[in-house]
C-alpha cells in the first residue's frame, strides 16, 4: 500500500514565558491509504500534539509532514485552513457540537465547507439517527451526540478521520457501538482513521498500532490478526 502520511523528524516545542516544553522530540512514522490506526501512549506522551499537527491545527517546530506528496509543515495559515476544511474530519472526546443547531444543521454546516461533501441526511441515517435529525444536542444522549459528531466529520468526505479519545466520555456498550461505527466507515469508505486512545485493549481492531512515549515513537506494529471490535472485550 502507498504511504498517505509520512512524519519525518517532527519536533514540537511550546514556549510559555521562559519555559520551553518539548512535546515531540523527533517523530517518524507512515500511514498507508485506507489504514485504521490506533495510537496509544500515556498522558502527556504527545498523541494529541501529533493529531493536531496532522490535522493542520498546530504547526511543527522542525521536520516534515507529508500528506500525499505535499509537505504541509511548509504551508501558511491560509493553506492549512483550506486543508482542515476540505480534508480533515475531527472527532473529539466531548463532541463539540454547536448547541443552537439541531443534528441535521450541525452536519450540514460542517459539510458545506467541503466541495465534495456527502448528503447530510444520508450520513445521519447511516449512523442510525434517522429519527433524531431535528433534535438539538441537549436533547441527545452522549452516544447520540458522538454519532452526530462522527456524521459531521464524515459528511465532508475527508481524506483523514482524526479521533481523539472518541469514547472517553461514553459507557462501555455505547463506546463499543461508536468504535463499531468507525470500523464500518473505514471499511466501507476506505477513509483513513487515526484513533488516539488510552485504552490498549482496542489495539486488536487496528491495521497499525503506533505507541508514543515521552514525545517519541516507541513502536509501530502492523497487526497480523485484525479483529472486529465486536469480538474484543475489556
Ligand atoms: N498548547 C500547549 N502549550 C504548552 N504545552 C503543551 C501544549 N499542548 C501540549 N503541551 C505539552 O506537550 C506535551 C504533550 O501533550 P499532548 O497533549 O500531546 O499529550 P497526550 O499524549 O495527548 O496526553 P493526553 O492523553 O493526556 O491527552 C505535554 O507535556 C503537554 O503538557
Amino acid at each position: 500500500m502507498n504511504a498517505l502520511i509520512e512524519f519525518k523528524g517532527v519536533t514540537k516545542e511550546y514556549t510559555i514565558g521562559e519555559v520551553r516544553i518539548k512535546a515531540l522530540g523527533g517523530v517518524d512514522f507512515t500511514i498507508a491509504e485506507g489504514e485504521f490506526v490506533v495510537m496509544l501512549g500515556a498522558s502527556g506522551a504527545g498523541k494529541s500534539t501529533i493529531l493536531n499537527i496532522l490535522g493542520g491545527m498546530d504547526t511543527v517546530t522542525s521536520g516534515q509532514v507529508y500528506v500525499g506528496n505535499q509537505d504541509i509543515a511548509k504551508w501558511n495559515e491560509k493553506q492549512l485552513t483550506a486543508y482542515r476544511g476540505e480534508k480533515i474530519g475531527f472527532v473529539f472526546q466531548f463532541y463539540n457540537l454547536i448547541p443552537n443547531l439541531n443534528a441535521l444543521e450541525n452536519v450540514e454546516f460542517a459539510a458545506e465547507v467541503s466541495k465534495n461533501h456527502l448528503d447530510a441526511k444520508d450520513i445521519l441515517r447511516k449512523v442510525g439517527l434517522q429519527d433524531r435529525m431535528r433534535n438539538f444536542p441537549s436533547q441527545l444522549s452522549g452516544g447520540e451526540q458522538q454519532r452526530v459528531a462522527i456524521a459531521r466529520a464524515v459528511a465532508k468526505n475527508p481524506l483523514l478521520l482524526l479521533c481523539d479519545e472518541p469514547t472517553g466520555a461514553l459507557d462501555y456498550v455505547t463506546g463499543k457501538s461508536v468504535l463499531k461505527l468507525l470500523e464500518d466507515l473505514n471499511r466501507e469508505t476506505k477513509t483513513c482513521v487515526v484513533l488516539v486512545t488510552h485504552n490498549t485493549a482496542i489495539a486488536p481492531m487496528a491495521d497499525k498500532i503506533i505507541k508514543v512515549k515521552s514525545g517519541r515513537i516507541e513502536s509501530v506494529a502492523i497487526n497480523p490478526n485484525k479483529q472486529s471490535v465486536e469480538r474484543i472485550e475489556w
